[in-house]
């Protein structure tokens, strides 16, 4: 089936006027829908050449981190694609010679000895130096992998958010490009592997029966290789579109942990097993195989039968010159043609699979963004400083202007903006709540107040300068933000709390005091490890065949290594917190914000911490957001309510309760509760 569909309609006007027509074509195989472009994407060579810099600058790179490495890990490839063609010539050798000896009978002035001295030497040589490979083909690929991790993740850590969000901006991983660097190396390692096994069996073919002996080997696996090429040249998408298959693996989630209790409370095994195996019978016979094992199954049966029939060809020439002429070949000369035809043909199956993983290979270095990141919020020159002379002393808090501020999230779903004409007016050292119905724009207010974003228009000034102006780093610096969001680091806890003031991360004082802020003490000193703690560690342990079930030790040690703390949302929110009261002592901070910290505490946990904050509120412009604003709106200096993106009222509470609107009718549903 044919199927026409124009570009994407969503691109530009420009673009629109010459709208591209693409065309591609559908195929299902078993569970799998396939969808192959018509039109070529883009040419081998063209790939071929754009790529080329970006992998040359690759390697010079990791040759110049580590040259000596580098070297061997490029001669191991070599090695692997030549050592293949010197066994089977010095196997010819040594048949030759043994046939010599069959032949005349006498085995004095044969070569015999020399040929398998070679060959013994040659297998031992090779064996060395294949051990050799063995042991240090794990350290060069560690090396080399940790060497990509390394620069990939500095290219990412210097994302911003709206960066990082905008499509086409996220680079390729380290494992990817690592995938990328062996298919491409690969193939150049099959290449030279096919050249010379060519050359060496033209060359053995030449003393043994001519050359079409060798041209005739060469037909079945160039044949067989071709035909299949043409699929992965174009573009493709393949999606599951079964929904009995899709309702299994749903039904599947079930039996692991995340339901559990549900599936106790509810009662729902039995019906879960009942519907997966409907959903099993309605399946029928539908294949579920790999999508790519399907499509290479289903070669055509006359194809199959071509090419398997004119993989005989070379036998078939053989035989026919033995009748005609019983000198043509000896048996040793067809053995080593037999031999190094077989290898060839393995050789150029082989080089035309990778060919496939080569183009992958290409596409995924062509991927790399090899400029500097060209992050979205721009950096300005104006250092920021909390007050003239960088002191703390006289220092009043931040002081923001938002005029007709609006906001969409970079590839947001929803045509309604995020903030539409936001204007509002923060005195410095005032205490603000922002209050509102969800998706009112209270987060997202808070992220452009704290440079995460800027707006797509209108102006935020800080302290009476654009924020565009000042250095980003000095405005981070000056801020500290705890929000739901906030997420506990996977190192110690001792780390998690410190890097809120990176400088003294190893003030242990500093980092107890902190913790006791942000109400955390407790649970730590409960801890075995205290700060040592690591929450969210890296666990990485396999266990296989034990006998005894659970109760063999080495199946005790894996229970016993894979153990967590285990951490409940409002203590994990307690160490954020902690985090934040760290930030504080650098003595930096004047602007908070505070984003929901709280859904997760109790209620004698939330009112400590806002009464924790609120107490370091000297010197800060602090600003809350909260649906559970009971406490907050005494101490308030502004209230602003927020629905749909905008700011619908604003004032103090008196101020607001008068005017019996939005802010009102929250905080009576609120009161109501507790009447
Ligand atoms: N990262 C994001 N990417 C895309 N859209 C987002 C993102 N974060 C929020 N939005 C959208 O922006 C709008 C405002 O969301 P925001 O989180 O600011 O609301 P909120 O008032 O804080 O809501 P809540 O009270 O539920 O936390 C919503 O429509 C939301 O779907």
């Amino acid at each position: 089936m044919l199927v026409q569909i124009p570009s994407d309609s969503r691109k530009t006007s420009k673009l629109d006027s010459n709208e591209k027509v693409y065309t591609y074509e559908e195929r299902q195989f078993g569970i799998w829908k396939l969808f192959m472009a018509k039109e070529a994407s883009i040419s081998f060579i063209q790939e071929a050449g754009e790529t080329l810099p970006l992998l040359t600058k690759l390697l010079a790179g990791i040759h110049s981190a580590m040259p000596d490495l580098f070297l061997m890990f490029m001669f191991c490839q070599l090695w692997d694609s030549i050592h293949h063609v010197v066994e089977i010539y010095l196997s010819s050798l040594l048949l030759r010679q043994i046939e010599a000896v069959i032949v005349s009978r006498d085995a004095r002035g044969s070569g015999i000895i020399f040929a398998l001295v070679a060959r013994c030497l040659f297998v031992a040589v090779s064996s060395c130096v294949q051990w050799w490979i063995a042991n240090i083909t794990p350290i060069q690929e560690s090396k080399i992998r940790t060497y990509l991790h390394l620069e990939m993740m500095q290219k990412n850590l210097e994302m911003d958010m709206p960066t990082s969000q905008a499509a086409g901006q996220q680079n390729v991983s380290a494992s990817e490009l690592w995938r990328a660097i062996k298919h491409i190396l690969m193939f150049f390692v099959d290449v030279i592997s096919v050249i010379s096994q060519t050359m060496l069996l033209f060359s053995l073919s030449k003393d043994a029966g001519g050359v079409v002996f060798a041209g005739l080997s060469l037909v079945r696996p160039l044949l067989s290789a071709i035909s299949r090429q043409g699929f992965f040249r174009k573009g493709f998408l393949i999606h599951m579109n079964n929904e009995d298959f899709g309702r299994m693996k749903s039904l599947e989630k079930f039996s692991n942990g995340t339901f559990r209790q549900d599936v106790i409370s509810y009662g729902l095994a039995e019906w879960i097993l009942k519907q997966y195996i409907k959903a099993f019978n309605s399946l029928g016979n539908t294949p579920i195989a790999d999508a790519w094992e399907q499509m290479g199954s289903k070669t055509n049966p006359v194809r199959q039968v071509l090419e398997d029939t004119l993989g005989e060809l070379p036998m078939i020439y053989c035989s026919l010159n033995l009748i005609l002429d019983p000198t043509s070949f000896s048996l040793a000369s067809i053995a080593i043609l037999h031999q190094s035809a077989s290898r060839l043909k393995g050789s150029v199956t082989k080089l035309f699979y990778t060919v496939t993983r080569l183009r992958t290979g290409l596409s995924t270095v062509r991927r790399i963004n090899d400029s500097k990141i060209d992050n979205l919020v721009k950096d300005g020159n104006a250092a920021y400083s909390p007050s003239p002379k960088g002191s703390m002393l006289g220092k009043t808090g931040m002081e923001f202007d938002l005029r007709d501020v609006c906001f969409s999230y970079p590839g947001a779903e929803k045509v309604t903006p995020a903030l539409s004409n936001v204007s509002l007016h923060i005195k410095p050292g005032s205490v603000v709540v922002i209050v509102g119905e969800n998706g009112g724009g209270k987060s997202t207010l808070i992220r452009i107040l704290s440079r995460i974003y800027d707006p797509n228009s209108g102006d935020v000034l800080i302290d009476g300068r654009p924020s565009k102006e000042y250095q980003i780093s000095d405005l981070h610096r000056s801020s500290a933000i705890l929000s739901q969001d906030n997420l506990i680091y996977p190192l110690s806890l001792s780390e998690n709390i410190g890097l809120g003031y990176p400088d003294a991360h190893l003030d242990a004082a500093m980092i107890e005091k902190s913790a006791q802020e942000g109400g955390a003490a407790d649970l730590i000193g409960k801890l075995a490890k205290g700060f040592d703690t690591y929450v969210e560690p890296y666990i990485n342990v396999y266990h296989h065949n034990l006998p005894g079930g659970g109760q063999h030790p080495l199946a005790k040690m894996a229970v016993e290594l894979r153990k967590t703390p285990d951490l409940s949302g409002g203590e994990k929110q307690r160490i954020v917190a902690a985090r934040t009261f760290m930030r504080f002592k650098s003595g930096n901070v004047n602007f908070v914000a505070v984003d929901e910290p709280s859904a997760a505490l109790d209620a004698e946990g939330e009112y400590q911490l806002f009464q924790s904050l609120l107490s370091n509120r000297e010197g800060k412009t602090m600003v809350f957001v909260t649906h559970r604003f009971g406490h907050l709106t005494k101490v308030a200096d502004q209230i602003i309510c927020m629905k749909e993106g905008a700011v619908v009222e604003s004032g103090n509470h008196p101020e607001l309760m008068g005017m019996d609107g939005e802010y009102a009718k929250l905080y009576n549903i609120q009161a109501k509760a507790f009447q």
